[in-house]
């Protein structure tokens, strides 16, 4: 151990987002990390990434061992450029042989949103995970890239509770569910809002990751932004103003 255990995140912007599906998180996130010059990362990707992998290699998705097992060989590569474009590049590692292959694309369809929330309700998935995001995090604060600020912003479910709990700014980001689906249905180019399937990506998932999860209400020193009345912008500027504050 080190004579004096200095966090390496010391002098850093570390902003810890959660919420519920298609509250903005993502999308705000990312945009806040840009316009503060520090990293962007998106926790569901990895979960979305961890998926898909268990998914191609047909491992059986209620045996939580060997799920578990599969997981802990997955390399997960994440493009943490705020400025990257819409939505994190990510990069699945395949173990044993080393194949890279960019997922980015697969990671959003339909069967990785069905089956995201079995793995990443295997606790032994979420420990492994949850110690690789605390490790990107400390990356991101203590040997930004070239040209970045140290630090992040980290969303997903459990980052202002069990990932990042001592992060400089904690914000649970809401919005209403009929919103939520409005614009999840946006983002997937569904042409009715109200769908079964919208429902479910939405609204069901949402039921399941709260089993396993807590980001409906906001823990203790935790700052809740609905963004049900605001523009993309608007809940940009809400969450940029908790963060400054
Ligand atoms: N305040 C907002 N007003 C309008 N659209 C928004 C707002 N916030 C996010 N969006 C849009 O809603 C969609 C879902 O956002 P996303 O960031 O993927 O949500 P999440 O990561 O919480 O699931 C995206 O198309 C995004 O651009
Ligand atoms: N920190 C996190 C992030 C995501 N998850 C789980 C729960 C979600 O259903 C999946 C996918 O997360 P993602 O943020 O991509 O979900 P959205 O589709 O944006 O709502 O991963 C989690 O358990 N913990």
């Amino acid at each position: 151990m080190p004579d004096n255990p200095v966090p390496a995140r010391r002098g850093a912007l570390v902003v810890a987002v959660d919420g519920p599906s298609g509250s903005g998180k993502s999308s705000v996130s990312r945009a806040v990390a840009a316009e503060l010059g520090v990293a962007f990362l998106d926790t569901g990707a990895m979960y979305r990434a961890a998926t898909f992998s268990v998914l191609a290699h047909g491992v059986d998705l209620t045996d939580r061992a060997a799920v578990a097992a599969h997981v802990r060989g997955v390399a997960l590569d994440l493009d943490l450029d705020a400025e990257a474009g819409d939505r994190a590049e990510l990069v699945v590692l395949v173990a044993p042989d080393g194949a890279r292959r960019d997922v980015t694309t697969e990671i959003r369809g339909a069967e990785v949103t069905a089956a995201v929330s079995a793995v990443a309700a295997v606790p032994e998935v979420r420990s492994d995970l949850v110690l690789r995001q605390r490790a990107i995090i400390e990356s991101a604060c203590a040997a930004p890239r070239p040209g970045r600020q140290p630090g992040i912003v980290a969303e997903g479910r459990d980052i202002t509770t069990v990932v990042a709990p001592d992060a400089d700014a904690r914000i649970l980001l809401t919005a209403s569910e009929a919103v939520r689906m409005a614009r999840r249905a946006g983002q997937d180019g569904a042409p009715d809002a109200t769908s079964e399937a919208v429902r479910a990506a939405v609204v069901g998932r949402d039921a399941l990751d709260a089993r396993t999860t807590s980001f409906t209400t906001a823990a203790d020193g935790v700052t809740t932004v609905d963004s049900t009345e605001l523009d993309f912008a608007g809940t940009v500027a809400a969450v940029l103003a908790v963060v400054r504050r």
